[in-house]
């Protein structure tokens, strides 16, 4: 089995790099179905895995994708008919690829999406996905496990408003409204960098999206959108694992390509703490000096504290002093790994939609299992300060969203490697 083994204790120093947004880079891909003349260019691009299952999606649906790894740089031509369906095998890999709905329904009227179902942080329903697109005049039905929503001519352009400010419905409402007849406006829209990132990519396809960031966005159709070509903005939840990583051990690390106003509510958090963060021209420098102090954090949608940062914050709270609280508002069942820190010796437990901690914990390596994308690297963490070795399990989520975490790690200076599935552990030599 492929595992991550740490040995806890060592200080991170030093530079790292993070790369462009996996949530921005799933949405534009998606998005980039919609042009029907020219190519588009996407750069920037992180080496995920879930970068090369939408990949697939797309081809599965008659693009020709053009993918360099080594340039960061996905091409896309999409000039001829789409097919209508995205499979099964793709969207229960990645809920992401519900994002093609959208720009199919609204180049060929017809779109087939398998129903992407529950996952381990909650259910995940899309009736806001789906709300929008009947109230631009399609018809949806179920059947076999799968979506399908239609429409005669063109969508019409509407006025929808969420009951929740969903990332994922803001965008698939804003790729269907690009190319709808008139006007759509989403009120309580997702306020995320992402929806912004996406706004704009829509914009230099020839779009006319305005308001992205703000919760009314005002969307024109137009009839036609062209390829181009797009940097994806930095990931703002990599840059935060790298800041709870130089915290957690009472580092003093600078963190390149970061954008500190995408994480205004981290930042105080982590402040509030003790941990010192700056600006310099290098990049965003976090140290640890102190005895940090526990805190209460809630998750809220974008500009609250993202729940793709809760579970690496639980591991630095773990380090810290004092009662602290944390509370998931945004995922129903986001505190799976809370059961893997205990077996660590994480002293906490669950309070309804809370976790009350009391800390610090004295924190011992241990076999513990990745059970989602940011648990993963939350338990990466929590081993770096973890008294002996932590075995971690179930990379495929940690190769979801995070590039070479172990070697960017090791680069400043922890004591971690991964090995495969063929190789025996080398722990005797590592120790
Ligand atoms: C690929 C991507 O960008 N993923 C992010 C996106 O996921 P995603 O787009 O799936 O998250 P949403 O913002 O849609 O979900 C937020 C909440 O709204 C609920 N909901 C959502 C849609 C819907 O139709 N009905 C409904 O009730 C969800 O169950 C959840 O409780 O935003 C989440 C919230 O910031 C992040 O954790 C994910 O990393
Ligand atoms: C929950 C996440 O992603 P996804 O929506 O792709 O599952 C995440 O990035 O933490």
């Amino acid at each position: 089995m492929e595992k991550i083994i740490i040995k806890g204790g060592q200080t991170l120093n030093g530079k790292v790099r993070v790369e462009g947004a996996k949530n921005a880079v799933l949405p534009v891909l998606a998005a980039s179905l919609l042009a029907t003349k020219g190519i588009n260019v996407i750069k920037d691009v992180p080496t995920l895995a879930d970068v090369l299952t939408i990949n697939e999606v797309l081809r599965s649906l008659n693009t020709t994708i053009t993918y360099s790894p080594e340039k960061n740089e996905v091409l896309i031509d999409s000039q001829d008919k789409l097919s209508s369906e995205a499979q099964f095998e793709f969207v229960s890999k990645m809920r992401a690829s519900i994002l093609v709905m959208g720009p199919i329904l609204a180049r060929n009227g017809f779109a087939r999406v398998a129903l992407p179902g529950g996952c381990a942080i909650g259910s995940r329903p899309i009736d806001q996905h789906l709300k929008g697109f009947e109230a631009m005049g399609a018809k949806i039905s179920f059947g076999h496990g799968y979506v399908e929503a239609e429409i005669d001519g063109r969508l019409q352009g509407a006025k929808i408003y969420l009951d929740v400010p969903s990332v994922g419905a803001t965008e698939n409402i804003m790729t269907a409204a690009a190319l709808a007849e008139g006007v759509t406006l989403i009120e309580n829209a997702a306020k995320e960098p992402e929806i912004v990132d996406l706004a704009n990519f829509i914009n230099e396809m020839g779009g006319k999206v305005k308001g992205a960031g703000t919760d009314t966005i005002r969307i024109e159709g137009v009839t036609e959108l062209h390829g181009t070509e797009h940097h994806i903005i930095p990931d703002r939840i990599e840059a935060g694992t790298f800041m709870v990583a130089a915290a957690i051990t009472r580092g003093d690390v600078i963190i390149e390509n970061a954008v500190p106003e995408h994480m205004t509510a981290l930042i105080s958090k982590m402040q509030e703490m003790g941990v010192e963060i700056s600006e310099g021209e290098d990049g965003l420098r976090i140290r640890a000096t102190n005895q940090l102090k526990s805190v209460d954090i809630k998750t809220m949608p974008h500009p609250g504290f993202p729940t793709d940062m809760q579970s690496q914050m639980m591991a630095l709270m773990m380090t810290s002093h004092g009662t602290g609280i944390i509370t998931e508002t945004v995922f129903e069942n986001r505190f799976m790994h809370v059961e893997e820190f205990r077996r660590m010796n994480g002293n906490m437990k669950i309070e309804g939609r809370s976790v009350i901690m009391e800390s610090p914990s004295e924190l011992q390596g241990a076999e513990v299992a990745a059970t989602d994308l940011r648990a993963a690297a939350a338990l990466i963490l929590a081993g770096l300060v973890a008294e002996g070795i932590t075995r971690v399990t179930e990379l495929f989520h940690l190769d979801r969203g995070y590039v070479d975490f172990d070697k960017k790690l090791a680069a400043l200076g922890a004591d971690i490697e991964r090995i495969g599935s063929e190789e025996s552990e080398k722990v005797v030599q590592f120790v």
